[in-house]
């Protein structure tokens, strides 16, 4: 299995993304790496962060432990790759899937469901959905929920699928409890000066998957993108500069973060799997707890209530909730004129089109019609 998946040439890429979507027979996972195993993967090596960038009551305040105790890694072959295996303090996870299903979805962000429906209809997805799910008869049929079809929100700068650019007429506030946590993410990984401008939320069913793709929109590249992870653990495929590169599989866990920058900030990269929880225990266990007793009441982390954390475990049981983080501008940097957008869209759809024959690529379409998404089922 390993020789197919890693063969060189034109299509490794895709045939690795193939391989781990497969439902029957659903594949082997011996050569995904786990970083919660540490450094057992002879490509994993330790990294060392800057503790002293965030401050320990700073790292709390954020449900965050401090930076000298996080478990941070490199990837042999992926200079700029860095990733954290849950850095959160115990029971603040909670939190950051209640703002992804009550809070972020809330306009004035975006989401797939604006594309067709009404402001009217898509104002209050979370009382609408917890709605219906008090009111559904166990073994009957019953439509889903806005919640079940919600695919992706954007936050800050809304990215726009059809031009794929941002601009400055697009852009809503980017909400402080993200933009604290992605600033300190940053800092710790030796971007200071970071700051969020940009948010994609995807959400995932168990069925769910994204195809490969890179994120290239944001006109700063010096600046990484950062990744959070929630709920299901998921495949993710790291390739590299050229679409038919071939790629590492890892598994993304709850809590876990990646950081992409320097030369991983531009690699191909995929989701191709949401992998199912083990029998009985359908609760990643970071999700398990609310925050300790002494969490300070000052954390932005708050306990969540109850009656909305029955709502959103229900759905985390099955779902995996992922938030990138983006610095769109570089400092001082504005976005191109109009005529400049417009010659720069025209070739990207150009670019798009050559490649519209992939499977991926519809996805992309379905994610910006609003339909079953990017996060394809
Ligand atoms: O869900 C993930 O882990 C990746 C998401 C992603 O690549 C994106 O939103 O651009
Ligand atoms: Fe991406």
């Amino acid at each position: 299995m390993a020789a197919s998946i890693v063969e060189h040439g034109e299509d490794a890429f895709r045939k690795l993304f193939k391989f781990y979507k497969r439902r029957k027979p659903p594949p082997d996972f011996s050569d995904v790496i786990d970083f919660s195993k540490g450094l057992r993967n002879e490509k994993v090596f330790s990294t060392e962060l800057s503790p002293a960038a965030v401050s320990e009551s700073d790292a709390r305040l954020a449900g965050l432990q401090p930076v000298r105790d996080w478990k941070a890694f490199g990837l042999q072959g992926y200079p700029g790759f860095i990733f954290i295996s849950n850095p959160f303090l115990p029971g603040t996870q909670q939190y950051w899937v209640k703002q992804c299903m009550k809070v972020y979805p809330q306009k004035p962000n975006v989401c797939n469901l604006d594309m067709h429906m009404s402001a009217s209809e898509t104002g209050h997805i979370w009382e609408d959905s917890t709605q219906l799910m008090r009111s559904k008869v166990s073994g009957k049929r019953e439509p889903k929920t806005l919640l079940e079809k919600l695919r992706w929100v954007t936050l800050g700068y809304h990215y726009n699928w059809d031009t794929k650019t941002y601009s400055a007429e697009q852009h809503t506030p980017f909400p402080a409890d993200l933009h604290t946590l992605s600033n300190h993410v940053a800092a710790a990984c030796g971007f200071p000066g970071f700051t969020a401008e940009a948010g994609i939320l995807n959400y995932y069913r168990s069925d769910s998957s994204l195809g490969i793709h890179v994120d290239e929109s944001e006109l700063d590249h010096s600046r990484p993108l950062l990744s959070f992870s929630f709920g299901q653990s998921a495949v993710f495929l790291l390739g590299g500069a050229r679409r038919e590169d071939p790629g590492t599989a890892m598994f993304m866990h709850s809590g876990d973060i990646m950081v992409m920058s320097g030369p991983s900030r531009l690699l191909y990269h995929a989701v191709p799997r949401i992998v199912a929880a083990p029998a009985g225990a359908p609760l990643p266990p970071p999700l398990l707890q609310g925050p300790d007793q002494d969490t300070p009441t000052d954390c932005l982390a708050q306990r969540v209530q109850e009656g909305d954390w029955a709502v959103c475990a229900r759905y985390i049981q099955t779902s995996r909730i992922n938030m990138t983080v983006r610095q769109v501008l570089g400092p001082g940097q504005t976005f191109p004129s109009v005529t400049q957008r417009r010659a720069e869209s025209a070739n990207a759809q150009t670019y798009h089109e050559v490649e519209s024959e992939e499977d991926e690529d519809s996805n992309a379409k379905k994610r910006r019609n609003g339909s079953d998404s990017s996060v394809k089922s």
